[in-house]
């Protein structure tokens, strides 16, 4: 890799990266696979911003999409089943790379001290949300009217990953385990009214947004987007959201510490949303909804760094277990969206099977993301 602090524009594989009047822009490009993230694409995004962090010519990060299919649909999936299949049969460093590098990567994002600005239009799901919700106090994530955000790994037999634990179970009320059990949808006005995005701007204006962001004086751009979304506020209400709506229900529902209850919780509701949430509950891998719940209950205390180092054991038991290549088969490899879950039901999970994912695999010493504080 080039020394980006001295280029104003180097076009690696599947990113583009341009610095122009301060402003250090990531572009994901990659939109035959919805700008799904590869390894090499969490290395161009780790280094570039690595080196942005002490530059002087960088006064912001920006990270959007070349394409308007999708903002980012996670990590590659297919890179997964395709490794992750190879490994059963004798390890893999890459998947080993991959994830340590991708949660390094969320939590250099979360610290990071200068503005970090995510344009979420389109799909912004799993790996896509971690490059975006990890951010902390330096963050301004601007939604569109084409916003659609998701932590669905549940539905490929995995958990909310890449700093789900932490950010979920820091959404109100419990939106954060109704998001990571169920693996809902939510648009730009849910997002909004769930601390999940900043401002709304509409997708045809960002071409202008992005003008006024390289010639934004004095570093204010929080203040520039601020004043640059505010004509648009009207034309979305989050207090109408479906989120909003919903919330009394779900927070009654999602409050419960066990999937069992919750699930019978929902079943003795008539309303219509309890009804399709049950039927999304129902479908997703029954062990992975259980250890998920486990995972959100236990990162609500628990800070950043300690959240990505239980991840990144729990995701090393997942490829153990195989539920994931499962998962993934069924969603884009045979495309028959029947996964055979193991357990096929929540009655047939036991706290037995549980535990194993929340063991460590390494001694504290030798733990992959050890070094993160
Ligand atoms: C550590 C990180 C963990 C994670 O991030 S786990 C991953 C979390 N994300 C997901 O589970 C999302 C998986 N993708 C989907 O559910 C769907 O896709 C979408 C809802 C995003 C879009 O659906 P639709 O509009 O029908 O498009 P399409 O035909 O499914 O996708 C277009 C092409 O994009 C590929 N693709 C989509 N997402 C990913 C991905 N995350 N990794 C790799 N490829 C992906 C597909 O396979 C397909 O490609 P082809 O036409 O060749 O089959």
């Amino acid at each position: 890799m080039p020394n980006l602090t001295q280029q104003t524009s180097y076009m690696p594989a599947d990113i583009r990266i341009t610095i122009d009047h301060g402003l250090g822009c990531l572009t994901l490009d990659r939109p035959q696979a919805m700008n799904s993230l590869s390894l090499d694409m969490i290395r161009t995004m780790s280094q570039a911003l690595s080196a942005w962090r002490t530059d002087e010519n960088v006064h912001a990060a920006l990270i959007n999409s070349s394409t308007p299919k999708a903002f980012c649909a996670g990590g590659d999936i297919r890179f997964f089943y395709d490794v992750g299949i190879a490994g059963l049969r004798g390890g893999s460093a890459l998947l080993e790379d991959f994830f340590t590098e991708e949660y390094a990567l969320n939590h250099l994002i979360h610290h990071y001290p200068k503005p970090y600005i995510a344009l979420m239009d389109g799909i912004v799901m799993g790996g896509g949300m971690g490059i975006t919700q990890s951010s902390a106090a330096a963050r301004i994530r601007i939604v569109t009217e084409r916003t659609r955000m998701a932590m669905p790994e549940v539905n490929i037999g995995l958990f909310p990953d890449v700093g789900g634990g932490y950010f979920l179970s820091r959404l109100p009320g419990q939106i954060g385990t109704y998001l990571g059990l169920t693996g809902e949808i939510a648009g730009a006005a849910d997002a909004l009214y769930a601390d999940l995005a900043d401002v709304f701007i509409p997708r045809k204006e960002l071409p202008a947004l992005l003008t006024l962001l390289a010639s934004v004086k004095d570093r204010q751009y929080r203040q520039a987007i601020d004043e640059f979304a505010a004509p648009f506020a009207e034309q979305i209400d989050p207090a109408n959201s479906v989120l909003a709506r919903q919330r009394d229900l779900i927070d009654r529902h999602f409050s419960h510490d066990n999937v069992a209850a919750i699930v019978e919780s929902l079943k003795q509701d008539d309303d219509p949303f309890a009804k399709k949430t049950l039927d999304s509950l129902l479908q997703r891998s029954p062990l992975m909804v259980c250890v998920s719940l486990e995972q959100i209950r236990r990162s609500a205390n628990m800070e950043l760094a300690d959240c990505l180092r239980l991840e990144r054991t729990m995701v090393r038991r997942c490829f153990e277990h195989g539920e994931v290549l499962e998962g993934i088969r069924a969603l884009v490899i045979d495309k028959d969206h029947a996964p055979q879950w193991r357990p096929a039901s929540l009655a047939e999970v036991s706290q037995e099977m549980i535990a194993p994912f929340f063991e460590s695999a390494w001694p504290a010493y030798a733990h992959p993301l050890r070094e993160l504080d």
